[in-house]
């Protein structure tokens, strides 16, 4: 039996009469960074709730460190909720002192901890400050830190980034950075494809309560292949017109001046056969351009573009939870 920080086995979860996690099977190695991405509503949060023991699956398996999520296993993982909330009066360093003592850190370990996070991530000024007089953004700084101030050896993050401001982004992926050279197994679900490129080694993703990919960055990229990015005015439908000349398109999350498609190339192809069969379909192409796949494409591609248009862009990320 795997004593991997993570293992789900055909793990199935339902509310009333709708499924939310349906036949859910994947593993958390020790030592690795895994993204768990997914569109809104797609089983995200149920998966991890159940992974901590918080909610029962209706049928399958969770095993925490080769055993069922307990007390005992629970103490060697940080987690974070979507859901954020800390005591509003009492101040940052506390706050993480208090959650670092539950975990069974001494008073004296527990302080110096919570000083030295404060310091390194730009909040030492504000270590006396109570919450509910911080801004958002740092608050929920303060409740990460205070996830992973015990030194877990597995972190859970649901949605770290979601709230943060570019520069506070940056500063978590440094964070989740050190951890990982600490030591520490790391699991985070996002909607920012960008994080998951940066940080993990591995991608897990759901839509509509079902796995869809589970593999490195690479083996997500291969689902795609390679492929030409083609800019055209808008209102040309290329999918309907490429489509039945065997080319597999689809329109991409790109901003800017016309809309935006992505041809993928089979095996043989060249984007100049991509770019070819543009023109002779007499689309109206204000852009070319031959490129590798990147993650949200695959994310478009796997879960399907009215679910990805929900993505939300790195510096696009808005506060969304109340602290
Ligand atoms: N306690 C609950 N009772 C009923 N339905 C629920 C409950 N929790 C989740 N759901 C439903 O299950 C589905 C999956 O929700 P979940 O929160 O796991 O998705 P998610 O992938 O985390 O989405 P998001 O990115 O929006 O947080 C949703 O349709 C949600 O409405």
């Amino acid at each position: 039996m795997s004593d991997a920080p993570l293992s789900l086995t055909h793990v199935t979860k339902r509310f009333g009469g709708f499924t939310a996690v349906n036949d859910l099977s994947f593993e958390v190695p020790a030592g690795q960074i895994i993204g768990f991405l997914g569109p809104n509503g797609a089983g995200k949060s149920t998966s991890l709730r159940m992974s901590l023991g918080v909610m029962p699956p209706d049928a399958g398996e969770v095993r925490l460190f080769g055993a069922a999520p307990e007390l005992k296993n629970l103490k060697r993982v940080g987690f974070l909720p979507e859901e954020r909330g800390l005591y509003k009066k009492m101040n940052a360093r506390d706050t993480i002192t208090y959650f670092a003592r539950l975990k069974g850190m001494s008073a004296h370990d527990a302080r110096a901890r919570a000083d030295e996070l404060l310091e390194t991530t730009g909040l030492g000024a504000f270590r006396t400050t109570r919450i509910s007089k911080l801004s958002k953004g740092m608050a929920q700084k303060v409740q990460i830190l205070s996830t992973l101030a015990h030194r877990p050896d597995f972190l859970i993050l649901d949605e770290p980034f979601s709230g943060l401001d570019p520069m506070n982004q940056q500063t978590l992926e440094d964070l989740i950075k050190a951890e990982h050279a600490r030591g520490a197994t790391i699991l985070f679900s996002t909607h920012v494809m960008e994080h998951a490129e940066r940080l993990c080694d591995r991608i897990v993703m759901l839509a509509r309560g079902r796995k869809v990919l589970d593999g490195t960055l690479e083996d997500a990229y291969a689902t795609l292949g390679r492929g030409a990015r083609i800019t055209l005015e808008p209102g040309f439908d290329l999918a309907a017109a490429l489509g039945p000349k065997g080319f597999e398109v689809h329109r991409t999350l790109d901003k800017g001046p016309g809309e935006a498609w992505r041809v993928s190339l089979a095996p043989g192809q060249g984007p100049q056969d991509a770019l070819r069969a543009v023109l002779e379909a007499g689309a109206p192409v204000i852009g070319f351009q031959p490129e590798e796949a990147r993650l949200r494409d695959v994310f478009v591609s796997l879960v399907g573009e009215a679910e990805a248009a929900a993505l939300e862009s790195p510096a696009g990320a808005v506060a969304e939870e109340t602290v």
